[in-house]
């Protein structure tokens, strides 16, 4: 019955499994809860986000691929045997610290994040609902991914002739290595997994990318969107395209199956405020007339 692999992060992510079901209920399915490290995602406490006379647990249920889909809640009264004397006089492991109302918040919101997730993970293989769409979104993710970018800014810095166009696309560039670089970093430190349901089949992906928080795709698709919209002008129709690009390019990772819808929404903000730092630091001949020294000769 559903075992998840052990979850060896320290970050508030990736749900582990628990040593016990959560609740004892007959013919009920593994409960797994949101708590990091293990155990239930249980409060108990008088007033806040708690009861006095009562203790709730937040749950997620797996399926047997493992994979999260559900938040159970219950609530037991006070004269529950797990409150009894005799049961509390059981030597075993201490009581968890009872949680804040911003971890039950967050855990709820894990939870509905998971869920809606796999909700909307309708091309996460060929034979899911829309799995005849998934060559589609696949062409998406070749259009939002660091390598075509990072190819066509070079290709372009190589031919361009005019000192403005050179000084834009020096610019992506330096935009497109800090976002690798950025996202890398995020990814490192957060370590959250990708869906269960996933299929690791990504178009090249660097150590990182196993990690899912945030979405590459939607910091890029968000920095270049801003980045394209501040530089180039262009008609309205296309200016709309380009926002359309950013923002589907972020609705197919979750389709795919690839990220939580987090992962992107945190993306997305992220690569808004990367085409910042990009502006802060924009490289000019002023700034940097080394960097566009070397360039020109
Ligand atoms: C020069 C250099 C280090 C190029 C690396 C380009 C590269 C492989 C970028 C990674 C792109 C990627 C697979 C991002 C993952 O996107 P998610 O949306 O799945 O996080």
């Amino acid at each position: 019955m559903g075992q998840v692999p052990p979850n060896k992060s320290t970050t508030p992510f990736p749900p582990s499994p628990s040593p016990r079901p959560a609740l004892s209920i007959p013919h009920a399915r593994p409960l797994v809860s949101m708590v990091t490290g293990g155990g239930r995602a249980e409060s108990r406490e008088a007033g806040g986000c708690g009861s006095g006379s009562t203790s709730t647990s937040t749950s997620i249920e797996r399926s047997r691929s493992g994979a999260t889909y559900g938040v159970l809640s219950h609530t037991m009264p006070s004269s529950s045997p797990r409150s009894s004397p005799a049961r509390r006089a059981e030597p075993g492991p201490s009581p968890s610290p009872t949680p804040s109302c911003t971890a039950v918040a967050l855990r709820s919101l894990l939870a509905a994040d998971l869920q809606a997730s796999r909700r909307l993970g309708v091309c996460a293989g060929e034979r899911s609902a829309w799995g005849s769409a998934r060559p589609l979104l696949r062409l998406l993710e070749v259009s939002g991914h660091g390598v075509p970018w990072l190819a066509g800014t070079l290709y372009g810095l190589g031919r361009s002739e005019s000192p403005a166009g050179r000084e834009v696309l020096l610019n992506l560039l330096f935009a497109l290595v800090l976002d690798i670089v950025l996202v890398a970093v995020v990814k490192g430190l957060v370590r959250r997994r990708r869906p269960t349901y996933n299929k690791m089949d990504m178009f090249v992906t660097i150590s990182v990318d196993k990690y899912s928080f945030p979405s590459g795709h939607a910091t890029r698709a968000a920095m270049v969107c801003r980045f394209v919209l501040h530089h180039l002008v262009l008609a309205i129709p296309l200016r709309v395209l380009v926002v359309l690009w950013a923002f589907i390019v972020g609705l197919s990772r979750v389709m795919l199956g690839r990220h939580n819808v987090t992962d992107v929404v945190f993306g997305f903000i992220m690569g808004y405020m990367q085409y910042s730092l990009v502006k802060y630091f924009w490289l000019s001949p002023l700034s940097a007339p080394t960097l566009f020294a070397i360039w020109n000769q």
